[in-house]
């Protein structure tokens, strides 16, 4: 395939906007359309990056649904929504899709703000089936009669949320229609006992038969009515059904599996469903990347990713070594000297990097799926048996533990290394992805050790002081990406708990920059000094405890103090100095420069901070204001 640098749409896809347009359109013409998607998407996503796999992975259940169903009055919810691209280019938004997670472009996941299609907005794992069943109760309790369909992946099956769903569908509601789209991919491969069960069905020996034997019907039956292709697909279905499926416990009809990318199939087995009185599930199989070959070849990498090469899919090599590789890294090297270390991911072993350690430390590393409230407790239970487990979880999942973090963790003083990848900023994935709250849901917790480093030297140093910490749970927070790329040193250092670095001593000004914005701190240090002023600046390395003494010592005096964070200011570090200060009856003006009191949106990290406000224009500017 060769890229196609104009944003124009191929034909049929032209046509469509709304779905309206596609209902006339006959099986070939669908299969043609779905071809124009696939093409358009591994078009657009090599500029703009994206979830390409999962989207071309659901092409055509996309289609057929749009083709059967009637949305806005029928409700389609993704889960996770990472997988809606296709779902936003039937619903009037083919000619913005280049736009994808650009700033002010459409967003990468499914937003109700951003159509009236998009019934539930998301972009956490696990909440389709939960929020779709809700829905369906309402519409049963108002006495309307749309329908609600839930489409989670084999890995979304996996989360407590969507276990917790299951358990309710039967007593809840009678019209229901859930969609297992199964491609045994999570980000990585699916782990754990469903993920083996769901494979067990596809490899049923009367799978292969009745694949042809589906694909047969549909030939056979082509040109009948849609109420004899009902008819038909019922008796087919129920031949596909296989005894004692796990969803019949349940009370939820199980149809499948059957062939995602089967177009012709899909509609009439939807057509079928649709006319059901009972909860249904329709187990689908899909390839995460069809129609893309270097998708195909690599769904972990294309499960989410970059612009890259059309040709090949190549993408650029990063320059410097990520947070998360060097935390890959750095762990793996002191597990392999303690043994007491072990390591556990919730379904992010690409992401944070705990890949280097499954390769090299396997009998200590745990993926336990998309499931951190269980990564939470399952590190406890380790904790409590002398083992000494570092959890890492993105910033935005961890808020999933927040229970178990104060009354597992903390309360029993479990020496659990909580591990915080992508806090800050996310960037291109926008608010539900943003690690803009994890200060202010932990800050709070008692007796917690929480830090956050100024490079990646630094950071090493951080994550060696917190595998001697042996009777609390700690905390780092790092960001995505890169940081100055400082070198680690050869031999890490020992932090001293709650004790901060004194860059440089000054009288006027005081400014303290935690972790990634201390490089924004000391910008705006050499431009106050530029500008005749006398500055303090501190990197506090702890967010709890403080360092109160040295914050007291430098602001009492100080005509203005400035606080940079890469967080909401809400409940944020400089919230925690303001509070300090505040205990300590010293009046000194302090200014916070974070993220406001709002959800941020998606875009670049560079334009983000300036529109917002993180910046060093806006802190000189609000310091003078205060001097
Ligand atoms: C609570 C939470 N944890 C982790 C993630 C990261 N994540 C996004 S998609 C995904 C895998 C989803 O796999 P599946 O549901 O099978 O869908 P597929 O992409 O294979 O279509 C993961 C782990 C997330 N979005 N939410
Ligand atoms: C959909 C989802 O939650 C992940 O795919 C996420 O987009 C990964 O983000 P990173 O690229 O920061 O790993
Ligand atoms: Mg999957």
């Amino acid at each position: 395939m060769t890229s196609d640098s104009s944003n124009s749409l191929p034909d049929l896809l032209a046509t469509i906007n709304s779905p309206a347009d596609l209902k006339g359109m006959d099986d070939e013409q669908l299969e043609q359309l779905a071809e124009e998607v696939r093409h358009t998407l591994i078009n657009c996503l090599s500029v703009t990056g994206g979830h390409l796999g999962p989207n071309l992975g659901v092409t055509e259940l996309s289609i057929a649904l749009h083709k059967v169903f009637d949305t806005p009055a029928d409700k389609f919810l993704f889960d996770v929504s990472h997988q809606g691209y296709v779902h936003k280019m039937l619903t009037g938004r083919a000619k913005e899709i280049h736009t994808i997670r650009t700033p002010d472009g459409l967003n990468g996941f499914l937003l109700r703000t951003e159509s009236e299609h998009d019934c539930y907005g998301a972009g956490h794992a696990g909440t389709a089936v939960s929020a779709a069943l809700g829905m369906a109760s309402a519409r049963d309790l108002k006495g309307d009669d749309n329908h609600v369909v839930a489409v989670a992946g084999d890995a979304a099956f996996t989360c407590g949320p969507t276990l917790e769903a299951l358990n309710n569908i039967a007593e809840t509601t009678k019209k229901f229609i859930i969609v297992l789209n199964d491609n045994e991919w999570s980000i990585d491969k699916n782990v754990g006992a469903l993920a083996k069960y769901f494979n067990n069905i596809q490899t049923h020996p009367t799978f292969a038969s009745i694949r042809h034997s589906a694909a047969d019907f549909v030939e056979r039956v082509g040109g009948k009515s849609a109420r004899k292709f009902a008819h038909k697909v019922e008796r087919n279905t129920k031949n596909l059904l296989i005894p004692n499926v796990i969803f019949e416990k349940f009370g939820v009809r199980y149809y499948g599996p059957i062939d995602g990318h089967d177009l012709p199939l899909l509609v009439r087995t939807f057509e079928y469903l649709k006319t059901q009185n009972e909860p249904v599930i329709l187990h689908i199989i899909t390839e995460k990347g069809r129609g893309y070959k270097p998708a195909l070849d690599n769904p972990g990498k294309f499960h989410g990713l970059g612009a890259y090469k059309i040709e090949d899919g190549s993408t650029a090599a990063p320059a410097t070594p990520t947070y998360s590789e060097i935390f890959g890294r750095a762990l793996t090297d002191f597990a392999k000297e303690d043994k007491s270390i072990t390591a556990i991911t919730a379904a992010m072993p690409g992401g944070t990097k705990l890949e280097i350690f499954k390769d090299e430390v396997n009998e200590r590393y745990f993926d336990v799926g998309i499931a951190e409230e269980h990564a939470a407790l399952f590190a406890c239970g380790h904790a409590t048996q002398e083992l000494r487990p570092f959890l890492a979880i993105y910033s935005t999942f961890m808020q999933r533990a927040y229970d178990m973090i104060i009354h597992d963790m903390a309360l029993q003083k479990l020496p659990v290394r909580l591990c915080m990848d992508r806090a800050g900023l996310s960037g291109d994935d926008g608010p539900t992805h943003h690690g803009l709250f994890d200060i202010g849901y932990l800050s709070h917790v008692p007796d917690l050790v929480f830090m956050q480093a100024k490079d990646e030297d630094e950071f090493v140093d951080m994550l060696w002081t917190m595998k001697h910490i042996d009777d609390l749970p700690s905390a780092i927070r790092y960001p995505r990406g890169a940081g100055t790329g400082a070198q680690p040193k050869a031999k890490p250092q020992l932090l001293e708990i709650g004790k901060a670095e004194l860059v440089q001593k000054g009288s006027d000004i005081t400014l303290i920059g935690l972790g990634n914005l201390f490089e924004m701190a000391e910008e705006t240090c050499r431009q106050l000094e530029a500008q005749g002023h006398s500055v303090t600046l501190i990197n506090p390395r702890f967010i709890k405890p403080l360092d109160a003494e040295m914050i007291i010592e430098h602001a009492r005096n100080a005509k203005v103090v400035c606080t940079f964070e890469d967080h909401v200011i809400a409940n944020g570090f400089g919230t925690s100095v303001l509070e300090l200060l505040s205990d300590q009856q010293i009046h000194t003006p302090v200014v916070r420069i974070g993220w406001p009191d709002e959800f941020v949106d998606h875009g670049k990290v560079d334009q983000l901070r300036q529109r917002y406000g993180v910046s060093v224009e806006a802190a000189l500017k609000q310091i003078q204001q205060n001097l």
